[in-house]
């Protein structure tokens, strides 16, 4: 027996709205006045993130847009690393590029969040050397949860579904990271005044 408390409805209980339905009272997504105008690239957040870093030879480098309202866009190609089969992504990268794409909506929002669900789906393999244009929207927000949800295409806009994601993100703090990271890493962010000054702009009550 795991002793993680269960956050959902054990298997074989009655089918309920299940912990990504927004509940009754959640409101919808307010894109914050200071987020970047769409179509405005978003940087990495961390060079060393595995999803969006540049320092990361082998990580996924998405390059993620801020779209309309709080909806973002985003692309990644999938290359030789990446393979779980011969010459087809492994389904971990591409819940990776899900998640990143996710992430990057709080941008929008202004806040900080980490992921606790992620809900994929499979729809068509995607082979190497693909480009996965992926889209992401906020649909809800209840006091500190974040619903929202992705696909992500193969060539492009118009290209069909390959995978999709409905989310639940968490708000948090910088202290977060700051109390779990491993001190290595997060004395090398605190060093760098534009990580700080990043982290810290995201939070409502530094
Ligand atoms: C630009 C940035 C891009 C980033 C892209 C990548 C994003 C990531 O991959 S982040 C890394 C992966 N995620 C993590 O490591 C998170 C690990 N988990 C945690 O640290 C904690 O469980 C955390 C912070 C999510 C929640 O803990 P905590 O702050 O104590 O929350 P807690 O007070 O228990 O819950 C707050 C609310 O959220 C709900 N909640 C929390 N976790 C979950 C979950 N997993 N499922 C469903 N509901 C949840 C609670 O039920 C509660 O709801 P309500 O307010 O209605 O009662």
């Amino acid at each position: 027996m795991s002793n993680v408390p269960s956050r959902g409805a054990p298997p074989g209980s009655p089918a309920g709205p299940g912990p990504l339905t927004p509940p009754a009272d959640a409101v919808p997504p307010v894109r914050h006045p200071d987020a970047p105008a769409p179509g405005e690239p978003l940087g990495a957040h961390y060079e060393h993130c595995f999803g969006c870093g540049e320092a990361q030879p082998h990580g996924l480098q998405l390059l993620a847009r801020a779209g309309e309202g709080v909806r973002i866009t985003a692309e990644f190609t999938v290359k030789p690393a990446h393979q779980g089969a011969p010459g087809l992504a492994h389904g971990g990268v591409l819940a990776t590029a899900l998640d990143e794409t996710l992430g990057s909506l709080n941008w929008l929002l202004r806040v900080i969040a980490v992921t606790g669900r992620l809900q994929t789906e499979f729809v068509r393999p995607v082979p190497v050397g693909t480009s996965l244009y992926l889209e992401a929207e906020v649909t809800a927000v209840h006091g500190r949860k974040i619903y929202c949800t992705a696909t992500g295409r193969l060539g492009g806009p118009e290209g069909p579904v390959a995978v999709r994601a409905d989310a639940l993100f968490i708000e948090v703090k910088v202290d977060h990271f700051i109390d779990n990271g491993r001190q290595e890493e997060i004395r090398a962010a605190m060093a760098d005044p534009d990580q700080i000054k990043r982290a810290r702009a995201f939070e409502v009550n530094p």
